[in-house]
């Protein structure tokens, strides 16, 4: 249901707000639900988002320039680098920062026995305590705390809002479950009240400042978050080399992307016992796409290994990390078609049914991870190459 927009009153406030996080946290989430639309990637794979993405919401009298960043961890890669420095850009280039955290539990300290040293209860995680102890001292910051539809135990909530209370004077504390859409009208009343005054800069149907080639590589790279794991998430790249909109009405805008991958093995992943895994990403990936573009699209899937693409920075150049996307290839050497017709809308109803498990719901974290989250056996500290 479209939330109620608030009455506009006193002047009109319009700034830039950086969403920053830990991995995982829920920050597309948020965004989407501040949106009412599922326009950033989602999924349970930590380190989902690589670069920010704007969205502009419109808030009674207030302008709110939303943008979703990467989650901060631990870098080993220069994409991770990457993907850091484009978080920490949006904090700086913001006007009011929203750190977001969530209350999933935390492993607690035990002694060599094995006994726990503290009871079990939810403590600010580690990885938010060195986030927070250099993060914009000098603007506004609003504590989101996300995932409180997963607390069986309301009552836990209290103290650790206080405990975040002690690390940071947080200008304000909201906890929220973006995945219900619970508390998303309070955060953006209270972003507002913390934006400089002035004209809107976007127009009132202006959502995000991405063309939709953009998207489709996103949207690309969405389905194969949802239908891999370990490694192939982290390995995976979405190129476009051909975004055509349709000549005439009714026709259908046609894309060509290549999945980069780094390794053969991921590869044949990828594709799947005779294209199987590569025609379920793309019929999804199609659909989602059509969504966007409200018209019928033909996509074209090429998977290419690109070695070690997440070291080269002309790579990530060229893959559009760090810049605005863009970017042909080369070399693609393998090539599926998921394109609306009466074979392929036979072939949908069959994926869809296994498109509609919700990853999501596992809630689990990925445990291979080739790049680390901030968790509790970091010494609070990033890598002495990553300046903070
Ligand atoms: N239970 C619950 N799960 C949530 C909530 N919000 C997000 N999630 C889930 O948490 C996971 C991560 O959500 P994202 O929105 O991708 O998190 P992120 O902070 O953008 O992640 P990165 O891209 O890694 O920085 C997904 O599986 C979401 O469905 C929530 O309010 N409650």
């Amino acid at each position: 249901m479209p939330r109620p927009a608030p009455e506009a009153s006193g002047p009109s406030r319009s700034g830039t707000v950086a969403l920053i996080g830990r991995p995982n946290v829920g920050k597309s989430t948020l965004l989407n639900a501040a949106l009412q639309q599922p326009l950033s990637i989602v999924s349970k794979t930590p380190q989902t988002t690589r670069d920010a993405l704007l969205g502009v919401v419109h808030h009674g009298s207030a302008e709110l320039a939303l943008l979703d960043t990467p989650g901060l961890h631990r870098p080993r890669t220069q994409l991770g680098r990457v993907m850091n420095e484009a978080a920490r850009d949006a904090a700086r280039r913001a006007d009011v920062v929203v750190f977001v955290t969530d209350v999933s539990p935390r492993p607690v300290k035990r002694k060599e026995d094995g006994t726990p040293i503290e009871p079990r209860s939810l403590l600010p995680h580690p990885g938010d305590l060195v986030l927070l102890s250099d993060l914009a001292p000098d603007r506004p910051v609003l504590l989101v705390v996300n995932k409180v539809d997963v607390l069986r135990d309301k009552r836990h909530l209290l103290p650790l809002l206080e405990a975040y209370g002690k690390v940071r004077n947080f200008d304000a504390v909201v906890p929220v479950s973006a995945q219900r859409e619970d508390g998303i009208t309070l955060v953006l009343d209270e972003i507002a009240r913390f934006l400089p005054e002035g004209p809107f800069r976007y127009g009132v149907d202006d959502v995000t400042d991405k063309p939709a080639r953009y998207f489709a590589a996103e949207y690309v790279r969405e389905q194969i978050l949802r239908a891999t794991q370990d490694e192939v998430p982290h390995a995976a790249a979405v190129s476009i080399d051909r975004y055509t909109e349709p000549r005439a009405p009714g026709q259908a805008v046609q894309i060509d992307a290549t999945i980069h991958v780094e390794r053969q093995g991921q590869k044949r992943i990828l594709i799947g016992t005779a294209g199987a895994m590569m025609k379920r990403i793309g019929i999804a990936a199609r659909e989602r796409i059509e969504e966007l573009v409200g018209g019928k699209v033909v996509l074209r899937l090429w998977v290419a290994v690109t070695p070690d693409w997440r070291e080269s920075l002309p790579r990530l150049e060229e893959l559009g990390y760090g810049r605005a996307r863009g970017g042909a290839t080369d070399a693609a050497e393998y090539m599926i078609v998921a394109e609306r017709d009466a074979e392929a809308d036979e072939a949908d109803g069959e994926a869809d049914d296994e498109g509609d498990e919700d990853l999501d719901a596992e809630g689990e974290e990925d445990e291979d991870l080739d790049e680390e989250d901030l968790d509790d056996d970091d010494e609070g500290k990033l890598d002495e190459d990553e300046e903070k």
